[in-house]
Formats: C-alpha cells, structure tokens, sequence
C-alpha cells in the first residue's frame, strides 16, 4: 500500500443569508469540483481532489478525513492540516468551528482525539507510557510573529524574533502551555482567539489577513523502554487568499498583501515538492513554512481548500482551485496522453529509450508490451455536451484507519484506466524472449522517466541559478534576492501582478538597479495590456506565449500548450462567440491573473501511439544518441540553437525554411526569455536550450526543427 504525504480536500460551504440558490455555480461531485466556464455554460471545469465535499457536508465528515494521522502523530511524526481558501469561503468554520458540539471544527476535534488516545495509551500499558500535550498558538500577521496567548498590550510591534537551533526554527519567547484537560484546552483557545481579533484591530489589520497557526506537541515517554517521543500537530487558518487587484492600494495593504501572497505561494510551492516527493522541499523561504518545518520530519500534510458556492466568488474560487491544481503531482501517464497535439512527448521517448535499453524490438512498429500499453486516459474527457477541463489527477494520499464513508458527498469512483480504441492486441509476448515480465519491465520504465524527469528539472537552469546565488548570499541583500526570486517564479508561471508586486519588494533592496526598474515598468505595462486588450492578436509577442513555462519548464511537461485568455472571460463580459459546436477543451489555470488558458482537444486523444511515433524520430540522420537519455548534444545541433540564441536576425533567416517574418519572431522569443530572467545582458546565456524547447515554440514544431537542422553542417 502506497502511503503518500498530501491530501487535498475540497470543500464548499452552503449558502449564507442573502445568497442565492440560482447563483451557485460550484459543486462536488466524484471526488472533484466543477464549475463551468461562464462564457460557455456547455463547459465544465472539472478539478480532481482527493476528496471534495459539498455544501450539505458535515465537520464530522471533514473530521474523518484528517483523523487517520492521528496514529502518524503518536508515532512521533509531523502532521501539518492547512485552511485554505477565500476570505468567507469557511476557513475558520472548517478548522475552529462553533460552540455546538456538532459544529465543532477540525481543530477542536483534534484535540479531544489526542486527548483520548493519550488516555487509551495510559490505561492500556497501565501508566506505563504517559503523553503530554503542550500547545503553542501564534499568527504571522506581515511576515511578524505575535503570541495569541499574548495580551495585545504586551506586544511588540516588531513580533517575535526567530532563532536557528540544531537545525530547527524556533520563534523565541513563544509561550508554551501545557492542556491537561479538554476543557482546560477550550478556555486556552478561546481566550487566545480573543487576543486575535483584538490585536487586529490594534493593528489595523484584520484576522483574515494573518495566518493562524495553533500547533500541540504531543510528548510520549514509555518509562518501561525509556523511549521518547514528540509529534506535532499543526494547524493552520491561513490568510485570505483573495486576489491583489481587488484589494485597495495603499503602501500597508500591498505589502500586507505581498507578504500574505509569498507566504501562500511558497506554501504551494512546498506542498508540490513534497505531493511530487522531491529531495529539495523550499520551507526557508517563507517564514511560515520555515517555522512549520514543513515536509521535514516524515510529516504529513492535508490542505483543505475552501470553496464559497456562489458566482460572487468565482473569481477567488478559480485562484483557489488553480493553487490546489499546482500543488498537484503530474501525472506522467497522463500528461503524455492528453499531449493536445499528439506529438510524441519527451516522456513518451524518455520511455522508448528506456525500453529499448531493456528488448530489442525485431522492428520499429512492434507493440508495446501490454502493461506500457495500457496507458490509455485515466479520465474521461467529457461527453459532447459537457466539456471537462484538464487536470491532473491527485494521488490518493494516505489511507485512512476506518474513516466513516460521508453519507453526501460523491462515491469514491474508481477511475478505470482505459484502453484506447485502436490499439492493437501485443503482438508477442516479452517474457519469452527476456528474462523481464511486462510488469517488472514497465516498473523500471516507469521509474527511469520519473529519474530523467527528476534530473532534467533538477537541471533547469535559470531559477536553479538564481537560488544558488541567493544561498551563497548571506549578507543583507539576501531578502531582496528572494524577493527577485519569487518575482521571476510567478513571471514564469505568467502571474505577471505577483511578479510585479515582488519586484517592488526588491527595489528598497537593489534601489538604483536599471535592469529591476525596466523590469518594474515593463509588468506595469504588461498588466494594462492584460486587463485592457480582449483579444490577443496571434503576433510575434504571441509567440512568446506559447512558450508558456511551468516552473520555468516548457509547457510539454505537462503537455498541454497554453493560450491566455484574459480575466474578462469570467467577467460580466459581452456573450461568447457562438460556436456552431461545442469543442472540447483544455484549461488550465494560470494563479493570480484568473486566466483561463484553454486549447481545443482532438477528439480522439492520441493515447499509445508513441511506438509509432517515437519510431519515426529514428528515421533521420541524427545518432539515437542525441535523442537520449542525457543532454548531450551533436555540433549540429549546437551550431542550431546557438544561432538561434544569437538573435540575429540574419543569421537566423539563413536557416532552412525560415523566413524574415518567423527569424524575427524568433528572435523576439529569444529577447523575451532573457529578459525574463533578467539575463538580458549575458549573451551566452540559453534561452533555447534545446531542440525540445525550439519545437515548442508556436509555429515551429520538431519538423521545422529537423528542417532546420538538416541544413546546417555540423561545422558552419
Ligand atoms: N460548512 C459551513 N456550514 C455552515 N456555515 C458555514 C460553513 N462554512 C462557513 N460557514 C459560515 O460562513 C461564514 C464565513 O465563514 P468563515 O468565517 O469560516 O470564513 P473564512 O474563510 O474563515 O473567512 P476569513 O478569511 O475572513 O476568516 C461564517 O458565517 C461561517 O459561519
């Protein structure tokens, strides 16, 4: 049984007074949350969780999704429980509830679990073994640590400082207290929620502009073993994640609003490293997740993503939805299949490359073995009359211990993988030949795309650069370049508002810096154009765009190009264009510019042609080298691409088929990719790093690159 490290909830809250049944526009259904396109109600948004729940769910429902980590915690482990969600979307009502006893939230819940089970313990190894509980409870409000078990008065304006011990954070001065009794733990909370609402005003700030972070350590000693040990218990009402643009402009709220927006953003930012299991999980790089420790200490995470149901909210609900997305694995499978093109993905080579390691194929047309070959959608991709986004589908996290089925929310429906019409029976059977099963074969496939995965994120250069410049850099300027930092994850993720924000952060840091100045007015520019222009025209710029990265990777990672749509597509904007038929399509959510990105899927999705298709990228002239598993590459290739990189027009022009127009638009996908890194200035620097990324790029393709390719000697 796989045990994996995140969940992700979705939940939507009922109605409130003065809202309306026929303004609903999110619901839960099949362990996913779907809202549809306002501009076309014949689309769907569909957003797979590990579990969703509806407006009729219950805190008892909730309860049982988080209670499993329970037995984690007396392990003497992590467990880390997020709120997450729109200001009003019932962040606070999920984790702290009401007084009612049913409508106690998780928080409460937890406690009186913890208590139990620590008495259970007592009773069954008849004082043998004895648990403490000792609870801090604090709120970063502006990157500043305040004691909720503090009074207001007693508070510095500055907060509380942080210290480096044996490699911990600790925040200094933090009031511990231990609980002995539930009730004792309910007068203690309720005074400190006091002290947060107080000490917001005092502030001139509000609760939901902090995060809340109440954290029990549970201490366990069997004096019989001498054994010790300590879980924590951390649970988190976080900020209102509400979207900067609609938030006032004066100096307090925007830097409010960039601390709540980076703190949010490397929180996503670990929980993806932590969902897709990478070594390196950024937690120092915000002050929450540094305290936290996230993802340290073989913890477990749940994020509960709260929804409001109306359409007054669908803009914050999009950016929602889009944040859980992020933290998403992708899923390699899948990502391969739902390439909207068809074309042959990395992964899909990466695999044949593997497999051809493994057997020799009597031809190029052989099939796949049959477990490779059952790769087929894992989801439906909608009917003709409802169109499903794209998503990538989430793990199923941890088990749960005998977590009670909720009566209203949808069946956990096991996702069958399909087999994709038209894929022929194998025709021969592996293990005879070879000493490897299909299955052993398709394991060490699986795992060899996810290493060459791994190492080719690993190498992506820019961001990696710009981190190992920021840990080198321990003096002062170190919070300006994390403030860079972040500024060109979000450009590269096309937030081009956050980014600007960050940007800003960084100029008290780098005041007379030229390059983060025209960086600055180039994103101010950028953004009136966004939210002015309609519709973009498909130019030169738009070239650019399609060069669409994710963590600064090419869009193929996750193989769906993307095309932006600005944020009118979801406002009270004029109709829709008619469309004689409704096409299916893809979305993906850009985060905080709401961007819808859509691409028109082929009915048929290309599922398991990749023997056939990867086969004829052996019939050129290249050795099966360059195509391989490591990033060498030949002098031709070389010779293309640092002509390419030049961004001289002329030289680029001279390739085969390429006319002035596309060596133009070239070049200007070259320039804005440097510039996007700020690597302007450095001409060595490789904005097209390979042949890959060059195919990539709108209006250019792998033949177009072969094109190219073939007519360059190795040598000119
Ligand atoms: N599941 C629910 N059942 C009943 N009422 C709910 C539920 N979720 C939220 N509410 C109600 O909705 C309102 C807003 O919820 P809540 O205050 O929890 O939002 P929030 O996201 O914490 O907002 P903020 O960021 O401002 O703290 C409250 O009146 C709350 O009682």
């Amino acid at each position: 049984m796989t045990v994996n490290n995140v969940r992700i909830i979705a939940r939507i809250r009922p109605l409130l007074k003065g809202e309306s049944e026929k303004d609903v526009v999110v619901s839960a259904e099949e362990d996913a949350i779907s809202m549809p396109n306002p501009k076309n109600e014949n689309e769907n948004f569909t957003f797979p969780f590990n579990a969703a729940y509806g407006q009729d769910s219950d805190q008892a429902q909730l309860f049982s999704e988080v209670s499993p980590t329970l037995k984690h915690l007396f392990k003497g482990n992590d467990v880390t429980i997020f709120a997450y969600g729109a200001t009003g979307s019932g962040k606070t009502y999920t984790m702290r509830g009401q007084k009612p006893a049913s409508e106690r939230g998780i928080i409460p819940r937890f406690l009186t679990a913890i208590y139990r089970r620590g008495k259970e313990l007592e009773r069954k190894t008849e004082g043998a073994t004895t648990i403490r509980a000792i609870m801090t409870y604090y709120e970063i409000y502006n990157d500043r640590v305040f004691d909720l078990f503090q009074p207001p008065e007693k508070r510095t304006p500055a907060g509380l400082p942080l210290r480096e011990s044996n490699g911990k954070t600790q925040v200094v001065g933090l009031i511990d207290k231990e609980i002995k009794s539930l009730k004792e733990f309910e007068a203690l909370y309720d005074k400190a929620n006091a002290n947060r609402s107080t000490s917001a005003t005092k502030l001139n700030a509000h609760s939901s502009r902090s995060h809340a972070v109440i954290c029990v350590k549970v201490l366990i000693e069997d004096k019989n073993t001498g054994e010790n040990k300590t879980g924590t218990v951390s649970c988190i009402d976080l900020a209102g994640s509400e979207d900067n643009r609609r938030t006032s402009n004066d100096k307090e709220r925007m830097t409010e609003s960039a601390s709540i927006n980076k703190s949010l953003f490397v929180l996503a930012q670990c929980v993806e490293a932590m969902t897709k299991k990478q070594s390196r999980i950024p937690y120092r790089e915000s002050k929450m997740t540094r305290i936290l420790s996230l993802g340290q200490n073989n913890g477990l995470t749940v994020m509960i993503l709260n929804l409001a149901p109306t359409r007054a909210f669908h803009l914050d609900t999009l950016s929602s939805l889009n944040f859980a997305n992020r933290t998403k694995k992708v899923e390699l499978k899948q990502a391969e299949n739902e390439h909207p093109q068809g074309n042959r993905s990395r992964t899909a080579r990466y695999r044949m490359e593997i497999l051809k390691s493994l057997v020799s194929f009597p031809s190029r047309h052989d099939q796949l073995p049959p477990m490779l070959s059952q790769h087929g959608p894992t989801r439906a991709f909608g009917t003709a009359k409802t169109n499903t986004m794209h998503v990538s589908n989430p793990q199923k996290g941890f088990q749960k211990d005998k977590a009670p089925k909720p009566q209203n929310r949808a069946p956990l429906a096991p996702q069958p993988l399909r087999q994709p019409s038209g894929i022929k029976k194998p025709v021969r059977s592996y293990d005879k030949h070879h000493q490897l099963s299909p299955t052993n074969i398709a394991d060490i496939v699986e795992k060899k795309v996810e290493e060459i995965l791994a190492a080719r994120a690993l190498n992506e250069p820019r961001l990696e650069l710009l981190e190992k410049k920021l840990e080198k850099k321990a003096d002062a300027k170190a919070e300006g370049l994390t403030y860079i930092l972040l500024a060109k994850q979000h450009a590269a993720r096309g937030e081009n508002f956050s980014a600007l924000k960050m940007y800003e952060l960084a100029v008290p840091y780098f005041p007379e810096n030229d390059k983060l100045l025209r960086k600055i007015s180039d994103l101010k520019d950028k953004d009136k154009k966004t939210t002015t222009i309609r519709t973009t025209m498909r130019s030169s710029s738009d070239l650019t765009s399609s060069l669409d990265t994710t963590n600064g990777k090419p869009s193929s990672y996750s193989s769906i190009r993307r095309v932006s749509v600005t944020e009118e597509t979801f406002a009270q904007a004029p109709a829709p264009m008619p469309r004689s038929k409704p096409k299916r399509t893809f979305a993906v959510f850009s985060d905080n510019n709401n961007d819808v990105q859509q691409q028109p899927v082929p009915r048929s999705l290309p599922a398991i042609k990749m023997e056939e298709d990867t086969a004829s990228e052996y019939e050129d002239d290249r050795s099966e080298e360059e195509w391989s598993l490591n990033t060498h590459q030949t002098p031709r290739t070389k010779n293309l691409l640092r002509i390419i990189n030049s961004e001289d027009v002329s030289q680029i022009m001279k390739l085969k088929g390429v006319g002035k127009k596309r060596a133009e638009a070239l070049a200007q996908v070259v320039r804005e990719r440097r510039r996007a890194v700020m690597m302007d200035d450095d001409d060595d620097f490789p904005a097209i790093k390979d042949l890959e990324e060059l195919g990539m790029i709108k209006g250019i393709g792998q033949n177009m690159v072969e094109n190219m390719r073939s007519g360059l000697s190795a040598a000119s």
